[in-house]
């Protein structure tokens, strides 16, 4: 397993790079085995990168149908709620061709009655297209945002759903509205062949550092068992790199 650090200099060129990236490596995964999937995040960084991917001229060579999408974390909020992750990013994916059936969310609380069930539903949809004694599917590649306190997916320091052992986990109490999420599981994340972790701005910086340091915190934890990738902007980068 490699583990590597690439430092772009602002936060529009980290998400069109780390768009074409990213799609780039889908049609690198295509070429070897027709279903590709790719986890994605929300947050800021996170969205501008799927926006960036749904506009890519590189899509136009994948076939689309055997195109998966993943969600690392959503927040237990309706379908179409701002707070989700997946409602700024969905219309985009659909308008750049990517089948519904292949687009996989995680249910909100106009679908399901709490995150456990969400996390359930979740993990059946991963299942369907896991690998004989699996959970999850062979991810190709698993992208991460990294909030300021470390956070990957909706995985937070001192958690108790960072010691989570199958495939999802129903959160409460995230120190970060909204409180209730689903996330995948640090066993599932660490099961992707790349991890990619993304951090833009000096609010992310410390964060940075010490997950680049050890593995105190959620976001120096997770692995890729070919490629663990930190794509990063100059401001991320900047207490890492003193
Ligand atoms: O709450 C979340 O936060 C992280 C990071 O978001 P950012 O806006 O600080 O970049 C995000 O990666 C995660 O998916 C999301 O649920």
């Amino acid at each position: 397993m490699t583990r590597e650090v690439v430092v772009h200099p602002d936060a529009g060129v980290l998400a069109h790079a780390t768009a074409q990236r990213l799609a780039l490596a889908a049609l690198d995964a295509q070429s070897v085995r027709p279903e590709v999937h790719v986890v994605l995040t929300g947050g800021r960084i996170g969205t501008r990168v799927v926006e960036q991917l749904a506009a890519s001229e590189l899509l136009a060579a994948l076939d689309l149908t055997g195109l998966h999408l993943w969600w690392g974390d959503e927040r237990f909020e309706p379908t179409g709620s701002d707070e989700r992750n997946d409602t700024a990013v969905l219309g985009a994916l659909r308008d750049a061709g990517v089948p519904d059936a292949n687009v996989h969310v995680v249910p909100g609380p106009d679908v399901v009655g709490s995150p456990e069930e969400a996390g359930q539903r979740y993990a059946a949809e991963l299942a369907r297209f896991a690998p004989d004694g699996a959970q999850v599917p062979s991810f190709d590649v698993l992208v991460l945002g990294v909030g300021p306190d470390g956070h990957v997916a909706s995985l937070f320091p001192g958690h108790e759903a960072l010691g989570a052992t199958g495939a999802t986990v129903g959160v409460h109490g995230s120190p970060k509205p909204p409180p209730e999420r689903v996330s995948l599981t640090l066993p599932a994340i660490d099961a992707a062949r790349r991890v990619w972790l993304v951090a833009s701005g000096a609010e992310k910086a410390d964060a940075v550092a010490a997950g680049l340091a050890s593995d105190d915190l959620p976001c120096g934890r997770v692995h890729g068992t070919a490629e663990t990738l930190w794509l990063l902007d100059v401001e991320a980068s900047a207490a890492a790199a003193r």
